[in-house]
């Protein structure tokens, strides 16, 4: 689903355009070309990332035209008409293989490759990587808010203070990454996103009286009623007048939903607050706290055994703090035909050429145990390289291996079923249960382990050696 307009091939780096232009007025276009897209660093310090973005790319993709006015637009900025006339006509013919939306990876990993003519394949870099590099951010994010809640319900409350209209995708990836419900309605009704929310502090003020402000709610939404207790004192206000409210629900048939601490200690104040609701025999009313929680809010919270039940998260969700953008970065890896790299003094930021896929391997648990990454068509092999320490390498002989890209894009025609989010999140849940604790916390996590072929590796290297005339 498209959150704004219909034709999107603007949405673009100018030098996509001029190099398009470029091409085509040296009608180079349609030389066959490869693009691979990779991230070189775990966001968060962490030890993995959740794919994501793969059916909003897509779809999007779809909309990669021009439409007249954008055409006008290009003319007045002087591209040459022939190549707008072409725009005219534009639409992506490629082919996309990649993971599985959803998939856990790891840095250098081609994950998804784009074959067509280097017209295409380069026009959509920009919209490709804006799109995989923020919700991947952000479902990992919420994946590890996930990861620190277990099985407690986690609700996203990002859009205030999202990065503008980023917190359209940020609250589709936070449900991919885990999340229960968001509280933007916009993705809800766009993405098909259960929409939840509690109260704020002005419905409250606006009364100016906390117990009429309960009352007035509850006779309104008897069925889905969270009352905000931390407005004026939340022990000897908030949590005695909710219980009020709660015995009045409870007359008409209904029960409290829940109450949410937005401020304080929230381990002092859930725990209070449990007692005073147990007390009354309001065993039922959950507990939801929120106020800048994240990963690491919620495992100390967690940890110190504090009664809620469930989870508000916000600025830090949407905005993926500490870390803000994802590195993603989209490779040209074959021109003509001809596999390519490109050359860094800095071994771990030159590319890897030709059209690859990525193998995973699993231990005799079914764990993963390391990622290969190798040529579509190479067949079998029995070792894998670091890819820039080579004389490490790993035996993955007799190991079972799953082959993780498939072909989700054919001469531009969608050949894949996108998964809901919600679908998406369950396959999330079930690669993390496949992948070792030690990969999953949050401090310094153990590195998973990502090789290349031995093929892989001399192509690389040959290449390297043509254009720096050094040995690797
Ligand atoms: N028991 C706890 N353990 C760890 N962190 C907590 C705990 N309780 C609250 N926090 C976190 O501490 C941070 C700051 O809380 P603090 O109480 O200072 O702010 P506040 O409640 O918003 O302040 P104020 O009461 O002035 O509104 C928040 O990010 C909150 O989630
Ligand atoms: O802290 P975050 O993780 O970003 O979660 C969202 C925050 O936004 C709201 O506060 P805000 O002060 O904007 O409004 P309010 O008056 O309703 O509390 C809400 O009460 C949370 O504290
Ligand atoms: O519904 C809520 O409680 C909510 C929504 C947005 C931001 N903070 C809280």
């Amino acid at each position: 689903m498209l959150p704004f307009k219909t034709s999107i091939g603007l949405y673009t780096d100018y030098y996509e355009l001029t190099m398009a232009q470029g091409h085509f007025l040296n009608n180079r276009h349609e030389e066959r070309s490869c693009f691979d897209y990779f991230f070189r660093k775990n966001p968060y310090n962490g030890g993995f990332v959740v794919f994501a973005g793969l059916s909003s790319f897509i779809e999007m993709l779809q909309s990669f035209r021009f439409d007249e006015k954008d055409c006008e637009y290009l003319e007045q900025q002087g591209f040459d008409k022939n190549f707008i006339n072409y725009l005219r006509n534009f639409e992506f013919k490629g082919n996309i293989h990649a993971v599985r939306e959803g998939e856990i990876i790891f840095p250098y990993e081609p994950v998804l490759h784009v074959e067509g003519t280097i017209l295409e394949t380069q026009l959509i870099e920009t919209l490709l990587l804006n799109i995989l590099n923020f919700e991947s951010l952000i479902a990992t994010k919420a994946c590890r808010c996930k990861l620190a809640a277990g099985d407690k319900t986690l609700m996203e409350f990002g859009l205030r203070r999202s990065q503008g209209f980023g917190g359209i995708n940020a609250s589709k990836a936070a449900i991919i990454g885990g999340f229960d419900a968001t509280s933007n309605v916009y993705s809800a009704s766009l993405y098909h996103l259960n929409s939840s929310g509690t109260m704020a502090h002005a419905w409250i003020q606006s009364f100016n009286d906390e117990l009429k402000a309960f009352r007035t709610y509850a006779k309104h939404f008897p069925e889905d009623c969270v009352l905000l207790v931390d407005t004026y004192d939340t022990l000897k206000s908030g949590i005695p007048n909710a219980v009020i409210v709660a015995r009045e629900l409870e007359e008409k048939g209904y029960r409290l939903k829940g109450i949410r601490l937005d401020s304080g200690d929230l381990t002092y104040l859930s725990s209070k607050a449990r007692k005073q609701l147990n007390k009354a025999g309001l065993e039922y009313v959950k507990i939801i706290a929120s106020n800048q929680l994240d990963e690491y809010i919620i495992e100390s919270l967690q940890i110190q055994g504090a009664p809620i039940d469930s989870f508000g998260v916000g600025t830090s969700l949407a905005t993926g703090q500490e870390d803000a953008a994802l590195d993603g970065v989209y490779k040209l890896s074959l021109f003509n035909g001809n596999p390519t790299i490109k050359i860094s003094d800095n071994i771990a930021k030159m590319t890897l050429p030709g059209i690859k896929t990525v193998y995973r391997f699993f231990d005799e648990d079914g764990l993963f145990d390391a990622d290969g990454i190798a040529f579509k068509d190479e067949g079998d092999f029995e070792i894998i390289h670091h890819p820039f320490e080579t004389d490490k390498q790993k035996s993955i002989k007799g190991l079972k291996k799953e082959e993780l890209l498939t072909k989700v894009m054919e001469g531009g025609n969608i050949t894949y079923t996108s998964p809901s989010p919600y679908e998406i999140a369950e396959y999330v849940h079930s690669r993390l249960k496949q992948l070792p604790n030690e990969h999953k916390r949050f401090l310094n996590p153990h590195v998973y382990k990502v090789g290349i072929t031995t093929n892989l590796m001399d192509e690389r290297n040959n290449l390297a050696k043509q254009y720096l005339k050094k040995d690797f």
